[in-house]
């Protein structure tokens, strides 16, 4: 037995405790859960360690797609069900269902967002999420006598990130965020995983994510290899060591319906030292392929599914 815990075994006492002691109630999907409020987790990405869950099989590389895909500002889930990647599609699919009464299967709804653009443009945006704000928030500017208008590009937040961390690396202010108050009402969900804050320690970067809502039995996974992906990117942008991760829940919940998962998953025991690999270096933090990443030495057990509250 090593003589320090395994990483992933925050993640599952975080799920014993939530599922023992968390409080009981109707969430907006009507679907309940148990839920708590706070919950700190830190992960080492030294030596290229990465917080895949190893009790389950994760799907890094839709979670690696989805990161890319909020990095070109993109907000339609076209290009993402073009690549195979199906977690952003109940969402514009529920939307079309009570919009039109049409009892349209996902398969058959996807089929159609790729087949036909005039249809995704109508029904696969998500509004103005994550990539929007990232890369592309509103900007104003004046147009004369009093008045303002949008300009036509809007702040890179991360773009300028880079630059920061590289020219100001002592910086408290190396943070992006999602949540823009003024559009919130305009997205298919407000963001989850809302504020991102880097530190540079000696010669390191270490990266914090603050998610407001966490769905710990599926969403968890996803966003912890995203927090994880984003700050090794950016560490060999500025030519820093990747550091450590740190993950902040506010609302952090189990849904109900996830019983069948929360038990199999409590009873099986982490195991193994997966690790992610960055084969190249492109010459900016918007020009990574899915390609340019590998993930070795991972063993996990198997898949474990689970219904999406939508
Ligand atoms: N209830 C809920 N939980 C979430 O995690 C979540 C949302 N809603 N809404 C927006 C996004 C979409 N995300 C999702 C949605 C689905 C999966 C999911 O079904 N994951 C499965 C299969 C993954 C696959 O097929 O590639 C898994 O086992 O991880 C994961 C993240 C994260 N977010
Ligand atoms: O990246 C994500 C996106 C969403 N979630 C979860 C958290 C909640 O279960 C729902 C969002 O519902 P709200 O009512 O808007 O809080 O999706 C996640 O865990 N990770």
């Amino acid at each position: 037995m090593p003589d320090t815990p395994h990483y992933e075994q925050q993640y599952l006492d975080l799920m014993r405790h939530i599922w023992r002691h968390g409080d009981e109630r109707i969430d907006r999907t009507g679907v309940g859960t148990r839920s708590i409020l706070g919950a700190t987790m830190r992960f080492s990405l030294a030596d290229d360690a990465v917080p895949l869950l190893t009790t389950k099989r994760v799907y890094w590389k839709a979670a690696a797609r989805e990161m890319l895909w909020f990095l070109t500002g993109d907000t339609n889930i076209r290009e993402l069900v073009r690549q195979g990647v199906h977690i952003w599609t109940d969402w514009p699919l529920d939307a079309y269902r009570k919009a039109t009464g049409e009892t349209i299967d996902r398969d058959a709804f996807e089929a159609r967002i790729i087949a036909d653009e005039g249809f995704a443009l109508e029904w696969g945006d998500l509004g103005p999420v994550y990539g929007a704000q990232w890369v592309n928030w509103p900007r104003y500017e004046p147009a004369g006598e009093g008045l303002y208008r949008r300009a036509e590009k809007g702040h890179n937040q991360i773009a300028a990130l880079v630059e920061a961390i590289r020219v100001t690396p002592g910086s408290r202010r190396l943070l992006f965020t999602g949540w823009n108050v003024a559009e919130v009402a305009q997205m298919a969900l407000p963001p989850c995983h809302m504020t991102y804050q880097f530190q540079v320690s000696n010669g390191k970067l270490n990266g914090l994510l603050f998610q407001r809502s966490c769905d710990l039995g599926l969403g968890f996974a996803f966003n912890i290899f995203g927090l994880s992906m984003i700050t090794r990117m950016l560490a060999q942008q500025c030519d820093l060591e990747p550091g450590e991760v740190v993950w902040q829940g506010g609302d952090v919940h189990l849904y109900l319906n996830h019983a069948a998962l929360v038990e199999e998953q409590m009873s099986r025991v982490p195991s193994g030292a997966p690790k992610l690999r960055i084969k190249n270096r492109p010459s900016s933090i918007f020009d990574y392929a899915i390609e340019d990443f590998e993930v070795v030495d991972y063993a996990p057990q198997s898949h474990i599914s689970a219904p999406v509250a939508v």
